[in-house]
């Protein structure tokens, strides 16, 4: 029988042999790259961006070989027919091609995360193997042949990989999200290779794991459908910049720089949303109805004039005639194009019946050629222009949101089903920074406006016809070289083609407002509004989405408590749904807790089994009212001694209602919790920070101070919840008020 110090011997040997190949992988790559530098800048054009593009191919390969160096090797599957097979974070062959590591994501590694001692796969030891730079520390085997299982058996907890998965979740957190590739549960499993098709809903309570498998679902998708998405991208949207820099290294751990993140108030390039605004003013926007009011300011700016314009050019008149405007926009409408595309119709239907009448006071017949020039002469009179303008202005969506906002009358007419309260409250100077809320209308606006395109679509199809003639030339080069194994014909000629800086997928996507996805991910689903899940389905018009989130967790007023209320109307009914139901995170006396108040307060909660439980992880404190803040301080400062180990990592948050955050700031700065920047956005290296809720939302910290949790909850339940259930190993309650239901019992 060996031992395990002889297993842990046997696995170094087997570690050391794929790092080897890592690093091979790597001199080769960097060998290649060197030498596609050193040609030069020198060549013809094509030549050139030949070069950049494999450049950028070999950066790209290098960078996905450096990120996968933490725990390359973490798994290993002893089958029935007496084979062996390492999984790992990327897929490995040596020179004769032989697998040497399965990547996580293939079919072959699917029984890594789905057998059981029930539905084997196949497999007769899972073994887990746990490493620590480049040196195996520990193995961890699960018999799921129970004929080869001696005494109790080791498949009691249900959990798979137990002793990683409990070390990972005791471990320091560093601010950072971590991957779970290693530890990955059944049913988290099952929802990151769900197909590919269709509208997902993961609903699950917090800390189950919904962000970890939304990240781990986009890097399996990218891999299973490669050919499909590379080029369509995909897109993750969460809730702030800081929640994506929370999670920004989890994918290229995962092998995986192709995604683009954003939030909703990010999501139109060009515009920047700073401004800040009340809840209930962003709920309005976020309405459905929204769509409608957006749709009728455009149509508001084709107008029929009352009277006529009557311009003088060259000693012959010409009448704007309010009949011939309401004729000619007619017959524009009917076009069904944006209005900035519509308008030029308007425009060159104007111009022909003013030039009619013109010609119609010659006393000569005109030749084609000096008509073009009269509609040209018509054209340029500025008189002429500011009439056809009033009539069917051209439009930025910027410019018709603005007017919208700061005109009452406008606003009136196109929204009568606003209440004059609500059209008030909508009221704001021109000049005002957007907020969050004003993207998805701006977005609306652009949809409905359009671009004068008529270049652009000239310009598309000689495009086109070049792009043919790129794809099979770079199909011609994939053959000659040895690329084509991570890269496709079509990618490449992207990459021939995109003149100047030799741009990515997600680049070119992240750029382009009217750009499609492949597969969109979204996070904190749930406090999407309307307005912004249509400025979304836009970009996915597959529909084939990954919607994650809690609707217990929901704190935006324009938010949804109920999936079905929130996406039956705009995925009409077509989506499925997958629930998480064990909390990782949370110690289960602090989960119990957070229940306890989210069920008091009437949340629509999931149910939850915890993975764990820490000893003495609730503390409760009252104290008096004038010294809360210097306590929070304190309690603060001690739990960062007791969590911060030897490396810096260990986070402590304190968490309040927005009114506090300042002065808790500077309390516990004098207590002695380290100096950070604390500006937004947040600074998540910071070992102590002070926070709301809301900005707490989708992180987690090692401890948690929660001051006066009332008041939090006066702010909103869901608030709260979301406060309770941050930290990993503890949470201190301090309070020098009356305590929310749930909590006080
Ligand atoms: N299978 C797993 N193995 C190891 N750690 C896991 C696993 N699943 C979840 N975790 C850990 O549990 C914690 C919570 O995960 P995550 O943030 O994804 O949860 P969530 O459901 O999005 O939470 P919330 O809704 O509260 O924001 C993270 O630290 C994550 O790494």
């Amino acid at each position: 029988m060996t031992t395990p110090d002889d297993e842990i011997a046997l696995e170094q040997q087997q570690v050391d042999v794929v790092y080897g190949r890592l690093d091979e992988l790597r001199a080769q790559t960097r060998s290649r790259l060197a030498a596609v530098r050193r040609e030069g800048p020198s060549g013809s054009p094509q030549n050139r961006s030949e070069r950049d593009a494999f450049a950028t191919l070999y950066e790209d390969r290098l960078a996905q070989l450096e990120a996968v160096e933490e725990r390359l090797v973490f798994g290993r599957l002893d089958l029935d027919d007496g084979a062996r097979r390492y999984v790992g974070r990327i897929g490995l062959t040596d020179e004769e091609q032989t697998q040497l590591l399965t990547d996580w994501r293939a079919p072959a590694a699917r029984a890594f995360y789905r057998a059981t001692a029930a539905h084997p796969e196949g497999v007769q030891r899972r073994r887990h193997v746990v490493t620590r730079g480049r040196t195996v520390t520990g193995v961890e085997d699960e018999v799921l042949d129970l004929d080869l299982l001696d005494g109790d058996g080791d498949e009691l907890t249900g959990l798979s990989g137990e002793g990683a998965l409990l070390a990972g979740l005791r471990a320091a957190r560093t601010g950072r999200m971590g991957d779970i590739v290693a530890t990955i549960q059944a049913e988290q499993d099952a929802i990151i290779r769900s197909e590919l098709g269709g509208a997902l809903v993961v609903q699950g309570g917090p800390g189950t794991g919904k962000t970890a498998v939304a990240l781990h679902r986009a890097a399996y998708l990218l891999y299973a459908h490669r050919r499909l998405l590379e080029r369509s991208g995909v897109l993750l949207v969460g809730p702030s910049r800081t929640f994506l820099r929370y999670i920004d290294q989890v994918l290229p751990s995962l092998g995986e720089t192709g995604v683009v993140t954003t939030t909703i108030a990010d999501l139109v390039p060009g515009v920047v949303a700073s401004g800040d605004e009340p809840e209930h003013v962003a709920q309005i926007k976020g309405r459905a109805v929204m769509a409608r009011v957006i749709a009728r300011a455009v149509s508001d700016r084709q107008r029929v004039p009352a009277e006529p314009t009557t311009v003088r050019i060259d000693g012959r008149t010409v009448v704007v005639r309010p009949q011939d405007v309401a004729q000619a926009i007619a017959r524009a409408r009917r076009l069904h194009r944006p209005h900035n595309l519509a308008r030029v119709a308007f425009v060159r239907d104007m111009l022909s019946r003013l030039a009619a009448q013109y010609v119609d006071q010659l006393a000569f017949d005109v030749p084609p050629d000096e008509r073009a020039e009269i509609l040209e002469d018509l054209r340029s009179t500025r008189e002429i222009r500011i009439a056809l303008n009033l009539a069917w202005m051209p439009l930025t969506p910027q410019k018709l949101l603005a007017d919208l906002y700061a005109k009452p009358w406008r606003l009136e007419s196109a929204a009568p089903q606003l209440s004059a309260d609500e059209r008030a409250l909508l009221a704001r100077e021109p000049d005002a920074p957007w907020t969050p809320a004003d993207v998805p209308l701006l977005d609306e606006a652009a949809e409905l406006l359009g671009e004068d395109d008529q270049a652009a679509r000239a310009q598309a199809r000689v495009a086109a016809e070049a792009r043919q003639r790129e794809v099979s030339y770079a199909r011609q080069v994939l053959e000659q070289t040895s690329a084509g194994a991570f890269v496709s014909a079509e990618l490449l000629a992207d990459r021939f083609s995109a003149g100047g800086p030799v741009l990515t997928t997600a680049e070119r996507a992240a750029a382009d407002r009217t750009w499609t996805y492949g597969h969109v991910v979204v996070d904190e689903a749930q406090e999407l509004s309307a307005m912004a899940w249509r400025a979304l389905l836009r970009r996915v018009p597959t529909r084939s989405l990954t919607i994650v989130g809690d609707v217990a967790q929901t704190s935006s007023a324009a938010g949804a408590r109920q999936w079905a209320a929130m996406l039956d109307p705009v995925l009409r009914g077509s989506w499925r749904q997958a629930d998480l139901t064990v909390n990782y995170r949370t110690p289960a006396s602090v989960a119990d807790a957070a229940g306890r108040v989210a069920d008091a307060a009437g949340l629509p909660r999931s149910p939850l089994t915890s993975a764990r439980e820490v000893p003495d992880a609730l503390v409760v404190t009252r104290v008096e009212d004038a010294a809360l803040t210097s306590a929070a301080a304190t309690a603060a400062v001690d739990a960062l001694r007791a969590v911060q180990d030897e490396t810096g990592a260990g986070r402590v948050a304190v968490i309040a209602a927005a009114g506090r955050v300042d002065e808790l700031r500077a309390a516990v700065e004098a207590a002695g919790g380290e100096r950070a920047d604390q500006r937004a956005p947040l600074d998540l290296d910071a070992p102590v920070v002070v926070l709301t809720a809301r900005q707490a939302k989708g992180l987690e910290f090692d401890h948690v101070v929660l001051v006066e949790p009332g008041e939090v909850l006066a702010v909103s339940a869901g608030d709260l919840y979301v406060a309770m259930t941050r930290p990993t190993r503890a949470l201190h309650v301090l309070h020098a008020r009356g305590l929310p239901a749930g909590l006080s019992d």
